[in-house]
């Protein structure tokens, strides 16, 4: 459906002026992009400035292919020889972009979570999904492992964790109109930064932890942490329902109570300092856990099917964000025994003969792997031994922390790679090296894998850390078919159980193909 260009740039908060006077009711824009390559007929181009190239050098593309307005930055020169077309300027596009893609795409669904966060932001969203589903709700989570849940025209998301702002408006509205009224959504700190997440209309928002990562992109935790605070300060209209863990580190969680005070947001808390959902106790079972909380003042117990304690965290965190009112908390903590493992997340993928488990966890931070391990720790009756690497084209300073809490978690820690992408992998785990001394280093990560799968005797446990679902290893542009549990599979033999309680066998890997985006 296309709407007025004035109707656009009203809901983007601009005014409908034009260097060249009004803007003619007659111009209409049917589709939003800030990709030259998608523009089609009567499409705004936003062209903005990005991290590797200026949008603003494809404007005449854009002209060529047929946009009928341009959204750009103030003092955007136009260029010479170019056929003359509306160009709107405003201080902040990736914002107006966001807004006017929500303008145009149409309603969202009613009972939209957004949630935030170092880590845990996948696992607590399908955790908020499951929930409703149980509930007897249509309901779907978008994130890193794409739309799961609730899907009923087949949609498909390219590989971010938060999706570019047009494909979320259309994504959120189809869903809607497809009876979807309960979507769960990842909000990371490049999709704040970048305004991706502007135009949603929430109902509530959530915040897990921050600890140490993407400073290549933030420059400094500070900024981090701002940006992923705009998600509380700024997108969660005043009023809504907010909830954070209570554990978390004191700077952030003064930030979030001084906003939710400023902002008259219901802040919920979780966790041992949780007021709304605090966890008195918390004891790990063979491969689960029992929780004792007060939910609101009452004292109940209840048996989490899923090992980990930070997995405990995500769970409440998620009943807080997905229950509207107080008086619903009860019934959804009732629900929280069903809940099933997320892909990837401290799935424990095969079992070997001799007893020992192997886990497959997608810890690719510091903070994430010192937990992590803490948590398998009980599991092990014997050693505990990590297979771990960092990212390339990532944060570096996180490479040697990493090192550190293998070396102090693990009683055995084995560095391959992991994604190398564009950079030096050897390079890569040199520096992760520096953290962790007395490792051992493995750069193939399937033979990393099998020789620590050959130091387990019976009761030891392996976790192989940092892929998680993924299904491929990034070198240079190309994606190598990888997937840390298969390799687990077949390397055994064995079969394995996957985090729903199914039987999985290994199964045939598919061809290498190139990696999407720019690192
Ligand atoms: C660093 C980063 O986040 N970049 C994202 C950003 O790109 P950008 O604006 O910087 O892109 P750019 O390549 O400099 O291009 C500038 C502009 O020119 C346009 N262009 C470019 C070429 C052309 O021919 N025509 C054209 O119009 C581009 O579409 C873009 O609008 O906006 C793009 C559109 O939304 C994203 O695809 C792109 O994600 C890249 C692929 C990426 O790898 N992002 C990662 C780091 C990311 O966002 N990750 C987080 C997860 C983090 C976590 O939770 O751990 C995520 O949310 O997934
Ligand atoms: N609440 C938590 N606190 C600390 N670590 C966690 C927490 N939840 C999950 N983790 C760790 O982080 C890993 C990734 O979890 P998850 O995918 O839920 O996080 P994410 O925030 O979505 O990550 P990404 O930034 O890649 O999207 C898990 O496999 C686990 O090792
Ligand atoms: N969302 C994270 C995922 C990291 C996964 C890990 N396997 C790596 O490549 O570092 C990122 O893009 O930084
Ligand atoms: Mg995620």
């Amino acid at each position: 459906m296309s709407q007025p260009l004035s109707h656009l740039m009203a809901a983007a908060g601009l005014p409908p002026m034009l260097p060249g006077g009004i803007v003619p009711e007659t111009l209409s824009v049917s589709a939003l992009t800030a990709d030259s390559r998608a523009v089609r007929p009567g499409t705004l181009f936003a062209a903005l400035p990005g991290t590797h190239v200026d949008g603003r050098t494809f404007i005449a593309a854009a002209v060529q292919a047929g946009a009928c307005a341009v959204l750009a930055p103030p003092g955007t020169p136009w260029p010479q020889g170019v056929a003359p077309c509306p160009l709107v300027e405003c201080e902040n596009p990736r914002r107006a972009l966001a807004l006017m893609a929500a303008a145009l795409a149409g309603p969202q669904p009613a009972y939209l979570a957004a949630i935030t966060g170092t880590n845990g932001k996948t696992s607590t969203a399908d955790f908020i999904r499951q929930l409703w589903a149980l509930q007897g709700f249509s309901a779907s989570a978008i994130g890193t492992l794409g739309l799961t849940g609730a899907n009923p025209t087949g949609i498909t998301l390219p590989p971010l964790t938060t999706p570019d702002p047009v494909t979320l408006a259309n994504t959120l509205a189809t869903l809607e109109r497809a009876g979807v009224h309960h979507v769960a959504l990842e909000a990371s700190s490049h999709g704040l930064e970048q305004g991706r997440l502007d135009g949603l209309h929430l109902s509530a928002a959530g915040f897990s932890n921050l600890t140490r990562d993407h400073l290549d992109y933030h420059g400094t935790l500070d900024a981090y942490r701002q940006a992923k605070l705009h998600l509380l300060s700024d997108i969660l209209p005043p009023g809504g329902l907010a909830a954070a863990n209570a554990d978390m580190d004191s700077p952030t969680l003064d930030a979030i109570r001084r906003i939710a005070k400023t902002r008259n947001l219901r802040l919920r808390l979780v966790g041992e300092q949780g007021d709304t959902l605090r966890l008195l106790e918390h004891r790990a079972l063979p491969h689960g856990q029992e929780l004792r909380l007060s939910c609101t003042g009452h004292i109940q117990t209840l048996t989490l099917g899923l090992p980990g304690r930070f997995q405990a965290d995500n769970a409440l965190l998620a009943t807080a964000l997905a229950a509207q009112n107080d008086a619903d908390l009860p019934a959804l903590l009732a629900l929280l025994p069903q809940l099933q493992g997320v892909r990837g997340r401290m799935e424990r993928a095969v079992v070997l003969p001799n007893g020992a488990s192997a886990y497959v966890d997608y810890a690719h931070t510091p903070d994430a792997l010192a937990r992590l391990l803490a948590s398998l720790r009980p599991h092990a009756l014997g050693k505990l031994v990590v297979v771990f690497g960092a990212g390339g084209d990532r944060d570096r300073g996180k490479r040697p922390l990493m090192g550190q809490e293998a070396a102090v978690g693990a009683d055995i820690a084995i560095i391959t790679d992991d994604n190398p992408r564009t950079e030096n992998a050897a390079a890569i785990r040199a520096a992760v090296r520096t953290g962790a001394p007395q490792a051992l280093e493995i750069a193939d990560r399937r033979s990393a894998i099998a020789e620590a799968l050959s130091l387990l005797g019976p009761g030891d446990v392996l976790v192989v850390a940092g892929k998680g679902h993924e299904q491929g290893q990034i070198v240079g542009d190309t994606v190598l078919p990888f997937d840390d549990a298969s390799v687990l599979r077949a390397l055994t033999g064995a079969e394995g159980i996957t985090n729903n309680g199914a039987v999985a066998s290994a199964h045939a890997q598919p061809t290498a193909r190139k990696a999407a985006g720019p690192a």
